[in-house]
């Protein structure tokens, strides 16, 4: 006897994305089954980002229904929930206000205090993603204070333009752009409002970042111009929020999760950084009181995406210019340096799938 629609959604249950490693009915793509005379017809709805497996989808699906003892017929469509794209989050990456339609996913890097390491999570995530595989670039939106020349080594090259167009370096795997390049070196960075809105819209759109799967861009501390300036311009996919165990870097990470949440940005998840300390004698020290930052994202309702312990290694190779160091000299730190990208790789995913996410509206006047 041929089967049933129960059948034919438990063997639909059988097909995974092979992203997200979630079955497809699981992940409501599968919209529609009907059985009828021995056929099975199924609509399977996908997001632009899982168009690539629908040919895949459509042979596994095909197969099973068949199995079934029914002549399948199985047909897709590809979602632009209310003509956004869920790949950019909530806002609209297609739209002709977009300044970087060719970037995917633009993340920002945040937190509410400085010297929590949100440039070292920023660069190594950076890294991590291409050394994963994806485009990348990393954008230092800390016009104030930038470690990118420093982190990245990028004090021995020299800015080139073409056609007005800033070509960003490109080293460690990704193409990179900060305003350590553009001013003298030493001279402190003062802008007013106006300023940083012209130099953070400079960066990020006069330079010339091609095709990115990821832009990553390291903010400055606090809740200043530079986060409103980034949400009114850019179709952010979300922010990552940097902080470390101690209660006083809590509080600022709230303000900072509060602030995203104001800005309509979403916030992909929480890191906890210089965690905790394995000595020589290969013991574990909470020299800050480890564990919090993960109590606080459970408290505000974001995902926790990993702790990042104190680790010389990282510390010398960011001095050094040299992140990509973090990744072959030290197994441990190369594995927890992986498992944050992982993190933030499938918590993008996640809000992707959910298109859930409202974007930034505002626009500059
Ligand atoms: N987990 C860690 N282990 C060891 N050193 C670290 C770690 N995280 C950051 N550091 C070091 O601490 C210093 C400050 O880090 P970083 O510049 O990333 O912080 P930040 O939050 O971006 O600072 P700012 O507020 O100045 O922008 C750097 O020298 C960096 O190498």
């Amino acid at each position: 006897m041929a089967g049933t629609k129960e059948q034919v959604v438990s063997a639909l249950r059988e097909i995974e994305d092979p992203e997200l490693r979630r079955d497809i009915v699981g992940l409501n793509m599968v919209q529609s089954v009907e059985v009828e005379t021995g056929r099975a017809t199924v609509g399977i709805k996908l997001p632009r980002r899982a168009g690539r497996f629908k040919e895949q989808f459509r042979a596994e699906a095909v197969e099973k229904i068949t199995a079934l003892g029914l002549e399948p017929e199985v047909s897709f469509s590809i979602e632009l929930a209310g003509g956004a794209t869920p790949e950019a989050g909530g806002t609209d990456a297609s739209a002709s206000n977009n300044p970087l339609p060719n970037v995917k996913h633009i993340i920002a890097v945040g937190a509410g205090k400085g010297g929590v390491g949100k440039s070292t999570v920023s660069v190594n995530l950076a890294v991590g993603l291409a050394r994963a595989g994806a485009k990348v670039g990393l954008m230092d939106g800390d016009i104030y204070g930038p470690s990118l020349p420093t982190m990245l080594g990028t004090d021995r090259y020299q800015v080139k333009t073409i056609s007005k167009m800033i070509v960003p370096f490109e080293l460690h795997g990704i193409k990179a752009m900060t305003i350590g390049a553009l001013v003298e070196d030493d001279k402190p960075l003062i802008w007013r409002g106006p300023m940083a809105h012209g130099a953070f819209q400079q960066l990020a759109t006069q330079t010339d970042w091609g095709e990115l799967d990821y832009l990553i861009i390291d903010l400055p501390p606090g809740t200043g111009d530079v986060p409103l300036t980034m949400s009114q311009l850019l179709p952010l996919t979300g922010a990552i929020v940097v902080c470390t165990p101690q209660k006083v870097a809590q509080d600022d990470a709230k303000r900072a999760i509060q602030m995203f949440r104001q800005l309509n940005v979403e916030v992909l998840g929480l890191v906890e950084n210089m965690s905790y300390f394995i000595g020589d004698d290969g013991k574990e020290y909470d020299l800050f009181g480890k564990g919090g930052a993960e109590m606080l994202a459970q408290q505000a309702g974001v995902p926790f995406l990993g702790a990042v312990p104190i680790n010389m290694n990282l510390r010398r190779n960011g001095d050094a210019g040299d992140p990509t160091a973090n990744y072959t000299g030290d197994d441990q730190l190369a594995k927890e340096l992986d498992a944050l990208t992982r993190a933030a790789v499938h918590h993008v995913s996640v809000h992707v799938m959910s298109g859930a996410a409202a974007g930034p509206t505002l626009t500059i006047s």
